[in-house]
C-alpha cells in the first residue's frame, strides 16, 4: 500500500464519530513506536514532520523511515507536514511526496491567510495532495482568561464557513481552548464545545482537527519528576474531552507533548537506576515501548480508531 490521503479516514473518521491519531516523528524509535501501536489497533494513522523535525532528522530520512512503516505494517498511513509557515515548505514537502500539508497561517490577517491557504490548496490539489489549514489562534499559556480575549482568538464559526468556501481547502484546525505544550491550563481544563457544535452544525461532513491535544499524562509527569526531571505543574487536556470532541466534526487530534514526555520519562528511568548503562539501544528501546503504549492508548480508548484500518483497504 502506498502512502495515503487524509481524505478516506476522514471520512470514516466523520461517519464513525472517531478520531485519527496524528502522531509528531523526529527519529526512529518514535516511528516504530507508533506504528507498533498501530498494527496492534489496526487503525490508521498520521505521521506528521514540523519544520523542526525536518530539520533535525532530514526530510529524507523520515520520508524513508515512513515508508519503511508502510511496507512492514501494510497500514493506510499518511505522511503530513505540521505547521508549514510558507507556500515554499508546503510545496517542497509536496515535492517530496508528503501526502498532506499544512499551511498554518493563523497569525495572519483574515484575507492573508485565505489567499495564503488558496495557493496552496492550488498547487496541492493538482498533484493529489490534501491541506489543513487554521483558522483562530491557539490559546497560549497565559491567554483566554476571560470572554472577550476568546472571542479574539478563538475560531468564528462563520468565519470558517467563509474560509473553508473560499479556500477550498480540507480539513481545518481550529482555536476552542486548547494549546501547544505541556502546560495547557492554569486552573481547570475548558474547552469551548458550544463554538465546536456550532462550527460542526455549520460545516457538516467537514473534516477538523484539534492541535494542542495532548492530555500530559499524570503518571509520565511523575515519572519524569522521580526520575530527576523537573516539569511540575504539567496539565494536559482531559481524555474525555478529546473522546467528545471526536463526535463532533473532530477527525484529527495532534499529539507531540506526551510522546516526549513518555519517551524522556521512560529514558531518564533507566539512567537514573542503571547509572553504568551506557549503550544507547538499552534506554531507547524502553523509550521505543513507552511510545507505543502510550499511542495505543489514545487510539483504542480515547480516539476510537481500533479496527478502522480494515474499512479503508
Ligand atoms: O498540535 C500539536 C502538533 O501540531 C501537538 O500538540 P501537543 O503539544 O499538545 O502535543
Ligand atoms: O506544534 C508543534 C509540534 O509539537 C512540533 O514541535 P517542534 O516544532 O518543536 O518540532
Ligand atoms: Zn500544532
Ligand atoms: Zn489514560
Amino acid at each position: 500500500m502506498p502512502l495515503v490521503t487524509t481524505k478516506e479516514m476522514f471520512k470514516l473518521a466523520y461517519e464513525g464519530n472517531f478520531a485519527v491519531g496524528a502522531f509528531n516523528v523526529n527519529n526512529m524509535e518514535i516511528v516504530q513506536g507508533i506504528i507498533a501501536a498501530a498494527k496492534e489497533e489496526n487503525a490508521p494513522v498520521i505521521l506528521q514532520a514540523s519544520a523542526g523535525a525536518r530539520k533535525y532528522a532530514n526530510s529524507i530520512y523520515l520520508k524513508k523511515l515512513v515508508e519503511a512503516a508502510i511496507e512492514e505494517s501494510e497500514l493506510p498511513i499518511a505522511l503530513h507536514l505540521d505547521h508549514g509557515d510558507s507556500f515554499e515548505v508546503c510545496k517542497q514537502c509536496i515535492d517530496d511526496g508528503f501526502s498532506s500539508v499544512m499551511i498554518d497561517g493563523s497569525h495572519l490577517p483574515f484575507e492573508e491567510n485565505v489567499a495564503l491557504v488558496k495557493k496552496v490548496v492550488d498547487y496541492a490539489h493538482e498533484r493529489g495532495v490534501v491541506v489543513e489549514a487554521e483558522l483562530g489562534k491557539l490559546a497560549g499559556v497565559e491567554d483566554a482568561v476571560n470572554v472577550s480575549a476568546e472571542d479574539a482568538t478563538y475560531t468564528d464559526p462563520a468565519q470558517a464557513v467563509e474560509f473553508v468556501e473560499r479556500t477550498g481547502v480540507d480539513s481545518l484546525a481550529i482555536a476552542i481552548g486548547t494549546s501547544h505544550g505541556a502546560y495547557k491550563f492554569k486552573g481547570d481544563a475548558k474547552l469551548d464545545f458550544a463554538r465546536l457544535e456550532k462550527i460542526t452544525n455549520l460545516l457538516p461532513n467537514f473534516p477538523l482537527v484539534l492541535h494542542g491535544a495532548s492530555s500530559v499524562p499524570q503518571e509520565y509527569v511523575e515519572m519524569c519528576n522521580e526520575f530527576g526531571g523537573n516539569i511540575p505543574g504539567a496539565k494536559g487536556v482531559p481524555e474525555e474531552m478529546l473522546r467528545e470532541a471526536a463526535k463532533y466534526g473532530v477527525c484529527k487530534i495532534n499529539v507531540d507533548t506526551d510522546l516526549r514526555l513518555a519517551l524522556t520519562s521512560a529514558v531518564r528511568k533507566v539512567l537514573t537506576e542503571k547509572p553504568a548503562e551506557f549503550d544507547p539501544r538499552k534506554y531507547l528501546a524502553p523509550g521505543r515501548e513507552a511510545i507505543q503504549k502510550i499511542v495505543q492508548h489514545k487510539i483504542k480508548d480515547v480516539f476510537g480508531a481500533s479496527g478502522a484500518a480494515s474499512k479503508l483497504k
